[in-house]
């Protein structure tokens, strides 16, 4: 980048086709080659009060900030205007943003929380320079190209520990150098998992998200907890070292909330297991090693860790997210298991499935809440940047009250959560199961209900850019999009509800009258 400095008048003499300078925030661009390719057009170039002149207001209502960042347009550059500097600045990587609104409470300047201390900022702080620096490159080529997350990806996720930790606080994080030593093992709680599954899901790549890694986030636990020690100990070995995947395959076309009616059928033999079956909407299924499978047996219900092998065919679901989460239909056909990979004892399958599903939708909600969070932020940032009628948007009480039930969803989302989490840090997991399985039902409930009202009110303060797949709204266009996996995953909505309120109707006290 040059960082010769030019006077306007200097800069207004460069205003035809063929020789044509721009001022966008301070910086002086040259684009009289590139005109001719700029997506948005020549002739809007061209205008009088474009050309050779300061475009930066008309350049912000049309582009990302991060268009300028791009090196191939960052190369455009010639230098500065003489006498200003930029005024436009980024939240730089791993920074928090300044929006009102963009963080949670616990990490805006001012304010206070009863659950995270200083340790939990610098961890947040390491998570989300992680996260930009090496996730989002990634999640940004995958999304686009459909293929599953990149191995370098899962192997410094490994390198972190990160693909332990994610995996909640537990045994199997002893001995164990989390984020270069910032935390102990001991120290590690669900708000540290938090962190790492609300960072994580700061920008909008929803499919993506979940190929890294989504289904060992729910395939791999019943392994932990219910797999003989040497199965468990060889699996999780592979997969915390990021060279294996593990995915939950419990969905068929037959069965999907109603777990108890599977159709894959275990019957024991002198060999071992025969699994033969189909599963559905299985996520990371086409790239998975390992198959935490439900299946149906003569005494009910049993869980197998099925290895990739004979008999076992992968192919891809198409779905309204991208390809690179790996959904798969699978098939097992005539499928050996050993019963050395049976989880938990056959006929009690339904807990092993069971005893996980807290978590995991703890997990999902902790996730959930910090898209809609991206969402409130880049309503507000165009809400006030946008200019209609000759006012900024936000200027319209319709849209300020739009953007008031947003703020006011995401917020006591966070808080029920932030409780909740406070709950799992000081309960038995059997406590949790009693006590924790309907509050979190209904928190994701809530969570993923009215994510799919700020999805459809962003959209409509973003007009057209927020159906359009690039440019300014595109997260926007993403986010509705992809709004309801997590209303569907992990428990579809409605049911979740009707668990909520079927469990506390079971503690009514019998003896209570109006
Ligand atoms: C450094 C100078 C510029 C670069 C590198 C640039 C680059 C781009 C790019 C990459 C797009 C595609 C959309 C996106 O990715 O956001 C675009 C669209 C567009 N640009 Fe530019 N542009 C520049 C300056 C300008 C200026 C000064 C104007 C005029 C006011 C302008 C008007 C437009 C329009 C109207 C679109 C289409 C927007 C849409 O589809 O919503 N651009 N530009």
């Amino acid at each position: 980048m040059s960082t010769k400095e030019f006077t306007k008048e200097e800069i207004a003499k460069h205003n035809k086709e063929g020789d044509l300078w721009v001022i966008v925030d301070s910086k002086v661009f040259d684009l009289s080659r590139f005109a001719k390719m700029h997506p948005g057009g020549l002739s809007v170039l061209l205008d009088e009060e474009v050309a050779g002149q300061d475009a930066t207001e008309s350049f912000f209502g049309l582009h990302k900030h991060e268009v300028l960042l791009r090196p191939q347009y960052a190369r455009l550059q010639i230098g500065t205007v003489a006498g200003q500097k930029p005024r436009i600045i980024p939240r730089p990587i791993g920074g928090l943003s300044a929006i009102p609104y963009a963080e949670p409470l616990w990490l805006t300047p001012g304010f206070h929380s009863p659950y995270f201390t200083e340790k939990h900022r610098e961890f947040q702080k390491a998570v989300r320079a992680f996260c930009e620096e090496v996730i989002l490159p990634d999640a940004v080529a995958r999304e686009e190209d459909g293929k599953r997350p990149s191995q370098v990806v899962f192997d410094k996720m490994a390198e972190t520990e990160i693909l332990a930790m994610r995996l909640g606080p537990g045994p199997h994080l002893k001995g164990r150098t989390l984020l270069g030593g910032i935390v102990k093992p001991e120290e590690f709680t669900y708000f540290y998992e938090m962190i790492l599954a609300q960072e994580s899901t700061r920008f909008s790549s929803r499919g993506y998200l979940d190929g890294l890694g989504g289904g060992t986030y729910i395939g791999l636990p019943p392994i932990l907890n219910f797999g003989q020690p040497a199965l468990r100990d060889k699996i999780a070995g592979e997969v915390f070292s990021g060279k294996k995947l593990v995915c939950l395959a419990i969905t068929e076309a037959f069965a999907g909330s109603d777990v108890a009616g599977l159709k894959t059928f275990a019957k024991r033999t002198d060999k071992g297991w025969l699994v033969n079956g189909t599963k559905k909407w299985i996520t990371n299924g086409t790239f998975a090693d390992y198959f935490t499978v439900g299946c149906s047996s003569e005494k009910g219900m049993v869980v197998l860790v099925i290895e990739r092998g004979p008999g076992v065919e992968t192919k891809i679901i198409k779905t309204s997210y991208s390809t690179t989460a790996g959904t798969a239909y699978i098939t097992f056909d005539n499928v050996l298991v050993p019963y050395e990979n049976t989880l938990g004892e056959d006929g009690k399958g339904l807990l092993v499935v069971l005893t996980n599903f807290n978590h995991e939708r703890w997990g999902m909600t902790c996730g959930a809440i910090s898209s809609q969070r991206l969402i409130v932020e880049e309503c507000l940032q165009w809400a006030s940047q946008r200019k209609v009628f000759g006012k900024p948007l936000v200027a319209q009480p319709v849209i300020r009250a739009k953007l008031a039930a947003m703020i006011a969803r995401v917020e006591s989302a966070q808080a029920w959560i932030e409780t909740i989490t406070h709950q799992m840090c000081n309960m038995s997991y059997k406590q949790q199961s009693q006590f924790l399985a309907g509050q979190i039902a209904l928190c994701k409930q809530y969570v993923t209900e009215s994510a799919q009202q700020t999805a459809a009110d962003a959209v409509q303060i973003f007009g057209g850019r927020g159906i359009t797949k690039t440019g300014m709204g595109k997260n926007i266009e993403h986010y509705h999009r992809t709004v309801t996996y997590d209303s569907v995953l992990g428990g579809a909505q409605d049911v979740l509800a009707d668990l909520a309120v079927r469990q506390a109707l079971r503690t009514m006290p019998k003896n209570a009258r109006l």
